[in-house]
């Protein structure tokens, strides 16, 4: 009797969960989508304290795998009363996201830096391209993107990137040969180089041996830009006191941006004075800014610190993830090896974009490590006007997140979600299989993707050859995670052994 009464129970349970799955379908109310309870004054803040709520707001990932199971793929979570985040998990609702982002699509990302600068127009005529939205946003992102966006121009970097990677290399010989080394900070000084070279067209010799130092410029700029991103996620989500007066996470930001914006005024001033003088020079980035009629000097300055906050952190916590993928894959590294070998003959042959084009397996690693750990957990906007997803109805102005990072974990769109195969994205192989196109979206999507997609891709494509032709390496540490501050950073050392190849 007992038993049969449990077993009644648990299929009207099921029972009445199904009526209410289905009523919610026919009603598919915004209030309706199921997700974590929220209390008055604190929101949902208390799922994130330690040791009590289930939540970590630097493991956004984890949270986004529980929220998942827990409520299914759409997901309403109230942070703040009132402010409503809905994730989203299914590809095709993903889609809807982008195609409900309208003419200027809206992120509401950088609050705290967007005030910052705002707070000095003396130095800034906006918020900057990463925080600033609506058609001021567009104005910035049209002029800005033009020597970023075609092929060509960004294939016009090749020559000074390949150098400035072969310096790097060179020195790699010494550095290999200090014990436990977090080469994290030496990926760090290239992709700086490399980030100011292209926006400024200037070199900062950020691995000469005075910059090396710890209070020098490029070690001061990289601790600047990393500062400012650990600061954006909180200051982003929770209550935004730093509005009313200066709370210590805010003062962190302030003094960092501080001395980044002294830098980047200091580096254009030269450069313009740099110009006057030699006039011959084929157009670089910065000149193409300065010469344009849309933009001001302040206009530059803000461009100059969104790329050096965007730039540095994102390519050297990527290219960690893909050292530590193929140090750990000797097959993978062997198979990259043999490519490499075959286009470029001399380990020291210069790059080009023909030998680029053919580096077939190597953009497959790249692809690979990103959808694995991608730079961020997915993308955000805040809708232009009202959308439907999964049959729930989101009204316009909700800020909707999507879950990529997550997603592209699931069984459901890859077979051994969790292991690294570059093999699944070459066309011959038997793993190849082509996923649903808002799957694996590293770059975001559409009008608002990154800016810097084709010279980011670039530069670590080149890095990544010229590295591996010349160098093996092995993995020496623990397996690593993502750890979010705005973007996924690995929650280790990036600890690695070199050795020359003969
Ligand atoms: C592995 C390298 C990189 C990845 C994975 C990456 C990823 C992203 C993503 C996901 C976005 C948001 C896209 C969206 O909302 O749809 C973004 C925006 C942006 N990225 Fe990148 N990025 C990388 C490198 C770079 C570099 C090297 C720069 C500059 C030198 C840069 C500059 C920017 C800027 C300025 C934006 C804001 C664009 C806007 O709001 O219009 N990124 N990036």
């Amino acid at each position: 009797m007992f038993h049969f009464n449990r077993r009644r129970r648990h299929i009207l349970n099921n029972c009445a969960q199904y009526v209410s799955t289905s009523q919610l379908r026919a009603g598919n109310k915004f209030r309706d989508i199921p997700g974590p309870l929220s209390l008055p004054v604190i929101g949902t803040l208390h799922q994130y304290l330690p040791f009590i709520g289930p939540f970590r707001f630097d493991r956004l990932h984890r949270n986004g795998f529980k929220k998942l199971k827990q409520y299914g793929q759409v997901v309403r979570e109230e942070m703040v009363p009132g402010v409503n985040v809905v994730w989203l998990f299914k590809p095709e609702d993903i889609e809807i996201m982008f195609r409900f982002e309208g003419k200027y699509p809206q992120r509401r990302s950088h609050l705290a830096l967007e005030k910052y600068r705002l707070d000095r127009p003396t130095v800034y005529n906006t918020g900057g391209l990463l925080p600033t939205n609506g058609p001021e946003w567009l104005r910035l992102r049209s002029v800005f993107q033009k020597g970023l966006s075609s092929p060509t121009a960004v294939q016009n970097f090749i020559p000074d990137v390949n150098d400035i990677i072969q310096e790097w290399l060179n020195r790699l010989q010494d550095v290999c040969k200090t014990p436990f080394l977090d080469y994290s900070h030496e990926l760090s000084r290239l992709f700086l180089e490399l980030t100011c070279f292209v926006t400024l067209d200037l070199r900062l010799n950020s691995f000469s041996k005075d910059e090396l130092k710890p209070y020098s410029r490029s070690s001061r700029l990289m601790e600047a830009a990393l500062t400012t991103n650990s600061c954006i996620l909180k200051t982003d989500n929770g209550p935004q006191l730093w509005r009313k007066f200066e709370t210590p996470l805010y003062k962190k930001l302030r003094k960092s941006q501080q001395f980044m914006e002294a830098v980047a005024i200091d580096l254009l001033s030269q450069k313009m004075t740099f110009f006057k003088e030699d006039r011959k020079k084929t157009e670089s980035l910065l000149e193409s800014y300065l010469s344009s009629p849309a933009l001001d000097f302040k206009d530059i300055i803000g461009i100059v610190c969104d790329f050096l906050l965007a730039g540095i952190d994102t390519s050297t916590y990527t290219t960690s993830f893909i050292l530590y993928h193929l140090a750990r894959n000797r097959l993978c590294q062997s198979t990259l090896y043999q490519e490499c070998k075959r286009l470029l003959p001399n380990p020291d042959s210069l790059i080009t974009k023909e030998i680029l084009s053919e580096a077939h397996y190597a953009k497959a690693v790249i692809k690979e490590t990103l959808r694995l750990q991608p730079i961020s957990v997915g993308v955000g906007r805040v809708l232009d006007r009202d959308a439907e997803f999964s049959n729930f109805h989101v009204p316009k102005g909700t800020v909707v997140v999507s879950q990529n990072q997550v997603s592209c974990r699931l069984e459901e769109h890859f077979v051994t979600p969790n292991e690294f195969r570059p093999e699944r994205w070459l066309k011959n192989h038997e793993l190849y299989t082509q996923p649903h196109p808002f799957l694996v979206i590293p770059f975001g999507h559409g009008a608002r993707s990154c800016i810097a997609r084709r010279l980011a891709e670039q530069n670590m494509l080149i890095f990544i050859l010229k590295l591996t032709r010349k160098y093996k390496y092995q993995w020496d540490g623990q397996l690593l995670d993502t750890k979010s501050l705005l973007i996924n950073k690995p929650d280790g050392p990036i600890s690695l052994k070199f050795e020359k190849r003969l």
